[in-house]
């Protein structure tokens, strides 16, 4: 082995999300220019390329725990510091006895990446940079790839080409599991967009801190399990860092029941909708609320002909009973299979409802009345949105795939515009609250892609929000329940097996409260 940094002084191993240990209210998620700022200050306190050498050993020690039966690593390597840590990587991979090839994009011009190719060639590995990336021809399914294209420099606004859209072809072909440097090459840190493409990983090693696009949007599909390595740099302070949304940062957060509780202490919960046609709606929300624990509810139907709720616990109710008394100790779940109705019933609800959750057709109405908009943002407490992306555009006046293409800005300015939290949903939801607290949530999977998971979250939210829960805690426990009940369910049966709305609210019911 060359004589490289002395044994690399990284502090712990790389931790695996997401038995982690972090804050209650969620591990901080780091935008880019952060992670820049991050960085440098890092490296202002070393050894020149000592952080490159820690990043390196940290993806080689990872590689080997992994995939422990490799006899032969496949590094690809891009010409930026992303690549360097991939070239760092390999050198001590090879001095540990496995077979390793490497294929290089290009000449590095980073002082950081040029010192780990000259210690790589001088432990003897052939680094050409270009040429045609050809996998060696007896990759096994237990190998090891690497992918350390593009990590954090990659230029959001173009599709690679050339030698670097070469590899990622290759990539795509591979038996073996594929561990990506910092991001998977080509997906976008801050938004979980892709620059065109982006490789498919089935894990990510992410150094110095999370990344918000590693869990939402695309990133689910893209970084595979992902493992975090601090690289013993301390983090800056961010107050307003979105958060991850996960098991521990929900632990100890469910509503008490104690032992002398009664129908009358746990909340009244109405789940207002249930137009001709749409009843189906409001009967998931009001289940998922009577799942969740709240006390008593009702089911109101805004038309009369609509079928009144086949659950013999729930209560039906006219809209007419939801006024004086009743509504001022309501928690209000509105809009699911609302129809057009519901837009007249709005005003009186934004008015009097203490804890109001809007959704579906109350967020249309919501979108078409700038009256509306306006009460919602005088009210003196809370209200919950809860869109899915096309809502979410229309309470915005602009496109889904301007939504999509950085949901954190999306929820971020819906809770500005409307004075309310929102969840935006979909894969990887994103929260945000006026105050300017923000999350993502890293459980759910696409098992909930089928009609009415999101009345069962709305009246699953309300459910819990009715208990006595504030509005923040609420909107986070639900999400992520509803997310790591498809996950539990997911984990029973395997991947491509829809969960339809009544067994998800089975699975709710079924998810232990810890
Ligand atoms: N910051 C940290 O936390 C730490 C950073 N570290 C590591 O450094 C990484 C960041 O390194 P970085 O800044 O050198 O950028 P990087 O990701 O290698 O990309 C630049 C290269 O990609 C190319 N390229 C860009 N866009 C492209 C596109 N669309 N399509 C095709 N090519 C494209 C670009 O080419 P060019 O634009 O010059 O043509 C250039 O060659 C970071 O992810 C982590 O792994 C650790 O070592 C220590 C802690
Ligand atoms: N691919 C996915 N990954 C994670 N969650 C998903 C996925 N697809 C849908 N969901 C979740 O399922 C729910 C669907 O809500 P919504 O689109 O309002 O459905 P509906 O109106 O039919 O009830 C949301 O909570 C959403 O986050
Ligand atoms: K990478």
């Amino acid at each position: 082995m060359s004589s490289g940094p002395a044994a690399p002084d990284w502090p712990a191993a790389p931790q695996a999300l997401p038995r982690h240990q972090g804050p209650a209210e969620g591990l901080p998620l780091h935008d880019s220019a952060t992670l820049r700022r991050w960085e440098a200050e890092a490296a202002r306190g070393l050894p020149p390329h000592a952080l490159m050498a820690r990043a390196g050993a940290a993806v080689a020690r990872l590689g080997r725990a992994l995939a422990p039966h490799a006899r032969q690593v496949w590094v690809l390597a891009g010409a930026g510091n992303n690549g360097g840590d991939g070239l760092v990587a390999a050198r001590l991979l090879q001095a540990a006895g496995l077979r390793v090839r490497v294929w290089l994009a290009a000449e590095p011009a980073s002082g950081d990446a040029r010192w780990a190719l000259a210690q790589a060639r001088a432990a003897g590995l052939a680094v050409l940079p270009g040429g045609p990336p050809q996998p060696p021809a007896d990759l096994g399914p237990d190998d090891l790839v690497i992918d350390a294209l593009l990590g954090l420099g990659l230029s959001a606004d173009r599709a690679p080409a050339g030698p670097v859209a070469a590899a990622m072809d290759a990539l795509d072909r591979l038996p073996a599991g594929i561990l990506a440097v910092d991001l998977p090459s080509g997906l976008i840190a801050d938004t979980g967009g892709c620059a065109g493409r982006a490789v498919r990983a089935r894990w990510t090693l992410s150094l110095l801190g999370l990344k918000p696009g590693l869990w939402t949007a695309a990133g689910r599909d893209h970084a595979g399990a992902i493992w975090h390595e601090d690289l013993g740099a301390p983090a800056p302070a961010e107050a307003t860092t979105p958060r991850l949304l996960d098991a521990p940062a929900c632990a100890g957060r469910w509503p008490q029941r104690p032992h002398a509780a009664h129908k009358g202490s746990q909340g009244d919960l109405w789940a207002v909708g249930g137009a001709a046609g749409l009843s189906g709606a409001i009967e998931l929300a009001a289940r998922a609320g009577l799942a969740a624990g709240a006390g008593r509810i009702h089911a109101v139907r805004l038309d009369p002909a609509a079928a009144p709720p086949s659950h013999p616990a729930l209560m039906s109710r006219t809209p007419q009973a939801l006024q004086g008394e009743a509504l001022a100790r309501a928690t209000v779940v509105a809009g699911c299979g609302g129809g057009a109705a519901i837009g007249a019933w709005l005003p009186a609800l934004i008015h009097g409802a203490p804890r109001l959750l809007l959704d579906a057709d109350a967020l249309n109405a919501l979108a078409a009345d700038p009256a509306l908009a306006q009460a919602l943002r005088l009210r003196r407490t809370s209200a919950v949105l809860t869109p899915h992306p096309l809502e979410a555009a229309r309470l915005l006046g602009c496109t889904t795939e301007a939504v999509q293409a950085d949901r954190l800005a999306a929820v971020r300015q819906l809770a500005q515009r409307y004075g309310a939290m929102v969840v935006l949903k979909g894969s990887g939801s994103v929260l945000a609250a006026p105050d300017g607290r923000c999350a993502i949530n890293a459980s759910g999977n696409a098992a909930l892609a089928s009609g009415g998971t999101g009345d069962v979250l709305a009246g699953w939210i309300g459910g819990l929000w009715a208990q006595g829960l504030d509005a923040w805690d609420a909107l986070r426990l639900g999400v992520w329940s509803h997310g790591a009940a498809a996950d539990a369910w997911q984990a029973d049966r395997g991947p491509g097996q829809p969960l339809d709305a009544l067994r998800l609210i089975e699975a709710l019911q079924d998810l232990p409260r810890r």
